[in-house]
């Protein structure tokens, strides 16, 4: 897609089933992330998450757009202010059209970060990203999460809390799971972008998810995108694999 198309939210409603899935490109080098991307060519958007990132850094960022994706950059930024703030900037000027951060940085870190992200997006001609805030994550399983944080709330009124948070202070996202998304749904109507990781198609390998759902319970509990990951990449046959989480939403 050209820079000069992208000027609303990327979280436009979409009919094309290609268009729900992000493919969560957790490899450890640009060569294996690349070799995916190239085993599966119906994909329209890709997550670089800390793995790839860190190994390949902005270059394969710049690389996989250059290929025509659309980029989440999933950084899960959570630092102070100032510090939130010119990580989404750069974020930002690299072009990734969805960014992470924590919700639990807080209302003045998140405002710092949507305000920076869209000046970056502008500083170089882009349309404004959208900042996903991270609520809960998929891998904890409730008693866990309870035990370890002593957080007294239920997990689902703590994962919309922070959800809320991030809406008053200006963010237009936020990842979750999918049991937690018809409750966010509810409170926050679209355009608020719900994602949602911890997707597992019936049958398929939980690993360290926690609380997952298949595509299509996810999408019809009210999720914008669902982030995959092993259920494609991990498969005999990546595109496969696509299509068929493409013709479960179909
Ligand atoms: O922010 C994320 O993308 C994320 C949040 C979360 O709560 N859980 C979660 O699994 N993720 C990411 O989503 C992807 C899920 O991958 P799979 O479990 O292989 O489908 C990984 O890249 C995670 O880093």
């Amino acid at each position: 897609m050209a820079d000069a198309e992208r000027t609303t939210t990327a979280m436009e409603p979409t009919l094309d089933p290609a268009e729900w899935i992000i493919l969560a490109l957790d490899r450890g080098d640009a060569e294996a992330a690349l070799a995916l991307v190239a085993a599966v060519p119906e994909l329209r958007w890709v997550k670089v998450g800390l793995e790839l990132f860190t190994a390949a850094g902005p270059a394969v960022v710049r690389e996989l757009r250059r290929r025509g994706l659309r980029v989440f950059l999933d950084l899960k930024f959570h630092d102070i202010p100032a510090t939130m703030a010119g990580a989404c900037r750069s974020a930002a000027r690299l072009g990734a059209e969805l960014i992470t951060v924590h919700a639990c940085a807080g209302s003045e870190a998140l405002a710092a970060a949507q305000a920076a992200a869209e000046e970056g997006a502008a500083e170089e001609g882009l349309g404004a990203p959208t900042l996903l805030a991270v609520t809960v994550l998929t891998s904890w399983d409730p008693d866990r999460f309870h035990r370890e944080l002593a957080i007294e709330p239920p997990l689902e009124t703590y994962a919309g809390q922070l959800a809320a948070l991030a809406a008053a202070a200006g963010l237009n996202g936020a990842v979750c799971s999918p049991l937690e998304v018809a409750r966010l749904r509810a409170a926050l109507p679209r355009p608020f972008a719900l994602v949602t990781p911890g997707i597992r198609p019936a049958g398929s390998d939980t690993a360290d998810q926690r609380r997952v759902m298949t595509p299509a319970e996810a999408v019809a509990a009210g999720a914008s995108r669902l982030v995959i990951g092993r259920p494609i990449s991990g498969a005999a046959d990546p595109a496969a694999a696509f299509a068929a989480c493409c013709a479960e939403l179909g």
